[in-house]
């Protein structure tokens, strides 16, 4: 991949019948970068995620993740991102070291390098000590960076969360959040949707769609500026009421 952009997206549509449900989004996201993508409930973002990670092909306009084209790609770009959502699918009657190693034989790792991944993530998160505990004994917010270390086991360049702290409180957000900086501190971009306006000051850019269309983008303090506002918060209530 020979250019400074994970992400790049130019005029992506995507209709269902006569409904346009993202309509024309133009963005570009850096490597390393940590983009926050917000909109209200219904505003498209799903519908642009799914074409983003290959999983639904364009209308019309262009995408790139990774250097691959999502309508002629989407195979390759699966193997070079990691994605969770808010249903992360982490095996409950599994143990944390088990589910480690399932995923890590889904994305057809060695044995030798599940062993690593395993121990690091371990270490990493801190969860040696409840490595042979079912996943289903975790508090959920222990569960929710497991699951985002696991969607990242195939070290993928780019991951994407889809709103990956819901129901937990602002500091168990916050942990989530030292191991987001974490990972983009190594190089790796992530593309974050959230509900949460605090996480959306955590985030390097925001975009914020409104019935299909990003209608703003920019770093949280620029959008504060421009939108003569206190907070995100603010700022998300002035576009998306
Ligand atoms: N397969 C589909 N067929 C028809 N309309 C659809 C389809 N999928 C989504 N939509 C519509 O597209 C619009 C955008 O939906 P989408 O799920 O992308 O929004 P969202 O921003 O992700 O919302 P939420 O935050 O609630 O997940 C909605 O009006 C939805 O009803």
């Amino acid at each position: 991949m020979n250019t400074p952009f994970a992400i790049e997206v130019d005029k992506l549509t995507k209709r269902f019948g006569d409904f346009i449900a993202v309509n024309a989004i133009t963005f570009k996201v850096k490597k390393g970068e940590i983009f926050g993508f917000l909109g209200a409930n219904g505003a498209g973002k799903t519908t642009a995620i799914k074409m983003l990670i290959g999983l639904s092909k364009p209308t019309e306009g262009m995408g790139k993740i990774a250097g691959f084209n999502v309508d002629t790609e989407p195979e390759k770009i699966k193997k070079n991102i990691g994605y969770m959502s808010q249903k992360f699918s982490l095996y409950d009657d599994l143990t944390v070291v088990e589910n480690i190693q399932f995923y890590g034989g889904i994305y057809g790792l060695s044995r030798k390098k599940i062993k690593e991944k395993t121990t690091e993530i371990l270490e990493e998160l801190e969860l040696t000590e409840v490595s042979k505990s079912l996943v289903i004994s975790l508090p959920l917010g222990w569960k929710q960076r497991l699951a985002f270390a696991i969607s990242m086991v195939h070290d993928p360049e780019i991951v994407f969360l889809d709103e990956p702290t819901g129901g937990v409180d602002p500091r168990v957000r916050r942990q989530f959040w030292e191991t987001i900086y974490q990972v983009a501190e190594k190089g790796r971009t992530v593309f974050v949707t959230t509900h949460y306006m605090d996480e959306a000051e955590y985030c390097d850019r925001v975009s914020i769609m409104v019935a299909g269309k990003i209608e703003a983008l920019d770093t949280p303090h620029n959008l504060k500026q421009q939108f003569e506002a206190t907070s995100m918060d603010e700022v998300f209530l002035k576009l998306a009421r």
